[in-house]
């Protein structure tokens, strides 16, 4: 087998491998739309003969990390004839992908998992997790506070990237694990008029907080979906995202989502697991989780750029004896020091303080699972009794990790 990258002149056909493993036949304008995204993409195949039988695609995404943002391709289209399954082909993909990550300086990788048995094994694990939260909206919104009363206005999605966008990096500065989006992404992926999974909601809807002209207080993206009187089924809004200064604000949009008129369900996914909605709401049978879902996985492809890539909200300094089975410049022990202005993680021969796996470190790097959480579940072994504490500390963050960009 031989893995290489997929030229131009190769993406339709590993598109129709694509096409071919997701059992998808999708119409001439998401084809369209499909290459257009894929030849923006780093592209590594897998080739038998001169068939191609494996392809990944890596987005060149930027990550939002505590305290900066750093480069981490984003896979997606994963897949492997069925020809060639359970041959290794996936494996070699991501070992080349690895190489050029580490080779690169890019020293994190990340994938949504379409099943989750497939990327453990890579060193990938969830670094956060996110709700799906449903509102009977057929009342008013319960609520525990004011909400912000300043004027709601609809945006043409047009003008969404140049109102919305500037809002959103400041957003992601304040949260971690946010994908940076380019105007393209906005219209791409989330503009489009057309919902890929459900072609009866509307188009998207923007509504921002805020009186023209001045800075936005927030904005939710939504679309709806008629009800039918016939079988008494409400109509739904869908919200795509909600960003808001502080409760309040978000207060403010929420009510705006749940008081649309012929209108009775409010579905929104990939939620923070710290969204303030859930706190302020003043009826919880009337705002439900329905589910919780791994998020984003992470892959720390250079731990030492990636844990020197991020702030640290306390001083600490502990030797890490880390495995990693695809890349061993990663293992090895290694002390990491790091306090608010400085952070080093150099190899040593001291004893360690925590033995744990590179997808361990994955899983708490952006501050989404608790170090102290995988000790007791046996996967990362403590020598020093309080290190998981000091690092969980250190790793802390005032928000947990988020996205809802799934690619
Ligand atoms: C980010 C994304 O795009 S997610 C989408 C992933 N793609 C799909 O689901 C499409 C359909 N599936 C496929 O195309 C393929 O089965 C893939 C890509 C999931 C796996 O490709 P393969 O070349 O078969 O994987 P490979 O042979 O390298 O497997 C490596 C190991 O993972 C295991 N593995 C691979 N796929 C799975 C799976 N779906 N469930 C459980 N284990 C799996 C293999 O058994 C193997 O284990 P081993 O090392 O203990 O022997």
């Amino acid at each position: 087998m031989d893995i290489r990258d997929v030229p131009e002149a190769h993406v339709d056909r590993a598109m129709e491998l694509v096409y071919l493993v997701f059992h998808d036949n999708p119409d001439e304008e998401k084809r369209k739309h499909h290459r257009e995204l894929v030849l923006a993409c780093e592209r590594v195949g897998a080739y038998d003969g001169d068939t191609l039988v494996g392809f990944v695609a890596a987005h060149r995404f930027t990550l939002s990390v505590p305290g900066g943002d750093l480069p981490c391709p984003g896979l997606t289209f994963v897949s492997v004839a069925p020809t060639h399954r359970r041959r290794g082909v996936l494996s070699a993909m991501i070992a080349e992908l690895f190489r050029r990550g580490a080779r690169q300086g890019r020293p994190l990788a990340a994938l949504w998992a379409s099943e989750d048995a497939i990327y453990g094994r890579f060193g990938f694990s969830p670094a956060m997790y996110g709700l799906s939260v449903e509102i009977d909206s057929r009342r008013p919104l319960g609520l525990r506070i004011a909400p912000d009363e300043r004027p709601l206005r609809l945006i043409d999605p047009a003008d969404a990237p140049a109102v919305a966008g500037p809002y959103l990096d400041a957003t992601r500065a304040a949260r971690a694990g946010r994908i940076a989006r380019d105007a393209e992404r906005w219209t791409g992926e989330w503009l489009t008029e057309e919902a890929e999974e459900d072609d009866e909601l509307s188009p998207p809807r923007i509504v921002a907080l805020g009186a023209e002209g001045d800075p936005l207080a927030g904005y939710a993206v939504y679309r709806t979906k008629a009800g039918n009187d016939d079988t008494g089924t409400p109509g739904v809004v869908r919200v795509d995202e909600l960003e808001a200064d502080d409760a309040a604000a978000a207060a403010a949009l929420w009510r705006y989502v749940t008081s649309i008129d012929l209108t009775g369900t409010v579905r929104a996914w990939g939620r923070p697991l710290d969204d303030p909605l859930l706190l302020f709401a003043a009826d919880r049978d009337q705002v439900r989780v329905t589910g919780v879902h791994p998020g984003l996985w992470v892959r720390l492809v250079d731990v030492r750029a990636a844990l020197t890539g991020r702030t640290w909200a306390a001083p600490v300094d502990l030797v890490l004896d880390v495995h990693d089975a695809h890349l061993p410049a990663n293992t090895g022990r290694f002390r990491l020091t790091a306090g608010p202005d400085s952070r080093t993680y150099e190899p040593t021969g001291d004893a360690p303080d925590l033995t744990l796996d590179v997808r361990e470190l994955a899983a708490c790097y952006l501050g989404g699972t608790e170090v102290r959480h995988l000790v007791r579940a046996g996967l990362v072994r403590e020598h020093t009794e309080g290190a998981a504490a000091r690092l969980d500390a250190a790793l802390r963050t005032d928000l947990l990790p988020n996205t809802g960009d799934e690619f």
